[in-house]
């Protein structure tokens, strides 16, 4: 029978099916973080339990990192209790951690594909939503709740139901100044922050094709904000490239047998899935959002709509008064006070250097507050390495050190209440850069021409 890619991986993974329709599941790897996995040890331990596969663990503080002078000792109490507490557990339970000043620290979804963590094949999860990020890869990875980050350390396996299946198919060429961000957003804006709730996305077509691995990183990683359990996309020659020669990737005799396997790994001719979407690549143009979740964006010129179906015209408007803006208006023009660049979204080097090339030679507008985070120590270096540090300096940006940062206003990385911030993070809901704080999402190329221009713009106006 026709399988999707999708069934492949999961029905590899099932040690049993339960009744009931739940199947004990295999993990491959498990990613931890500070903020989720604190009491996952605390009920292993009051359990007297031990972990069951330390050497499939990867441990890594991102979320409460201050992204300034990390060499110092964390400033926030909260903070420091949150990345000492990961150390001394992962010291107890002898798991492998990248720490501060390690060179693979990072946010944990952009370590784990440029170690060669993440594979093409395997179950992945982590304590942590956008774990969708690492399907890229043709792997099923998706965040998981803190018990059930017990039940991994404990059992290596999961119990779950299988999700539905849906095929999202973008065919054809891109736009010019048209990124994975723009695809994303224009995705979630078509289907709502709710309309992929129940399933798991493969995201396919020649436009999907063509992206990098990067690329496809930012699609998977947003399949959650419109409520899907995960995304993936098949892995192809860009796929196997990326992963050659990562540190922890297959070698010699070892990748010839991943490679068989790899190879495998697509949802067959006539496979069926339980919802399918496809859309042109026409018709995406760089978005960006006017509201308080990731469904609500728009084509940069385009005019925020009247009313929203799918939102109630209570919580519409509501959404709009927060935001500080009015139905049926234009964003263009709108004065913009922080840009933020960073996140596992967009954080990793084609996002800097996208943004670099922009901004070299130009210099930020008065108005705003540059801020650019890179997503791992790896990406800081590799940025350094290529001069990119140099021309963001010149252009006003404030290059920061790794970590979640602002997608969450952590630490002192926070929006003000009432300040606009153009970001690439993922969410845009209220409070999410600081109490009162205003997030447009979108891509690298938009945040960059806005830091320059100090306010929102045409951009097709703005490239060469
Ligand atoms: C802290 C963590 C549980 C959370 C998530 O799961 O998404 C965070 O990463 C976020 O983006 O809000
Ligand atoms: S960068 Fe933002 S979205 Fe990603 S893991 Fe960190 S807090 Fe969550």
């Amino acid at each position: 029978m026709a399988k999707t890619l999708f069934d492949k991986v999961w029905d590899a993974h099932v040690v049993k099916s339960l009744e009931g329709g739940i199947d004990v599941l295999y993990i491959d790897r498990h990613l931890i973080h500070e903020v989720t996995s604190p009491q996952a040890f605390s009920e292993l331990e009051s359990r007297g339990l031990e972990l069951f596969r330390k050497d499939q663990m990867v441990a890594t503080p991102d979320h409460n990192v201050p992204t300034k002078d990390q060499h110092l000792p964390i400033q926030e109490e909260l903070s420091k209790h949150q990345v000492d507490t990961l150390l001394a557990n992962c010291a107890r339970h002898n798991v492998t951690l990248y720490g501060l000043g390690h060179p693979f620290q990072g946010i944990v979804h952009v370590i784990g594909p440029e170690l060669g963590i993440t594979l093409p094949g395997r179950t992945m999860v982590c304590g942590d939503s956008h774990t969708s990020t690492h399907g890229a890869f043709g792997a099923i990875a998706f965040g998981i709740g803190t018990s059930q980050v017990a039940q991994v350390m404990a059992s290596q396996c999961l119990l779950q139901s299988k999700p539905k299946t849906m095929r999202i198919t973008i065919d054809g060429e891109l736009n010019k100044g048209v990124y994975a961000k723009d695809i994303i957003l224009y995705i979630i804006s078509k289907l709502t922050a709710a309309g992929g709730t129940g399933y798991f996305v493969e995201y396919a077509g020649s436009a999907i094709r063509s992206l990098s691995m990067e690329a496809r990183m930012t699609i998977c990683n947003m399949s959650i904000e419109m409520g899907a359990r995960g995304g993936m996309i098949a892995p192809d020659e860009t796929t196997f490239e990326y992963v050659k020669g990562r540190e922890f990737s297959p070698k010699g005799a070892e990748w010839d047998k991943a490679m068989e396997y790899w190879n495998t790994l697509y949802s067959d001719e006539g496979a069926t899935f339980d919802k399918e979407y496809n859309f042109p690549a026409a018709d995406i143009e760089p978005m960006i959002t006017y509201g308080t979740n990731p469904g609500m964006g728009i084509k940069i010129t385009a005019n925020i709509p009247d009313r929203l179906a799918e939102a109630g015209e209570e919580s519409f408007q509501k959404s709009l008064k927060y935001m500080g803006f009015e139905a049926g208006e234009s964003l263009l023009g709108k004065p913009i006070d922080y840009v933020f660049i960073g996140s596992c979204t967009n954080s990793r080097i084609e996002d800097l250097r996208i943004v670099a090339d922009y901004v070299k030679g130009k210099r930020k507008a008065e108005n705003v507050n540059a801020m650019i985070v890179p997503g791992s120590k790896q990406v800081e270096k590799q940025a350094k390495a290529e001069g990119i540090d140099k021309v963001l300096a010149e252009a006003g940006f404030e290059l920061r050190e790794p970590g979640c940062s602002a997608c969450l206003g952590m630490n002192e990385d926070k929006v003000p209440a009432g300040s606009y911030c153009v970001s690439t993070s993922n969410r845009n809901f209220e409070g999410r850069q600081g109490p009162g704080a205003r997030t447009l999402l979108a891509s690298p190329l938009v945040a960059a021409v806005t830091a320059i221009e100090g306010k929102i713009v045409d951009i097709s106006k703005h490239l060469n």
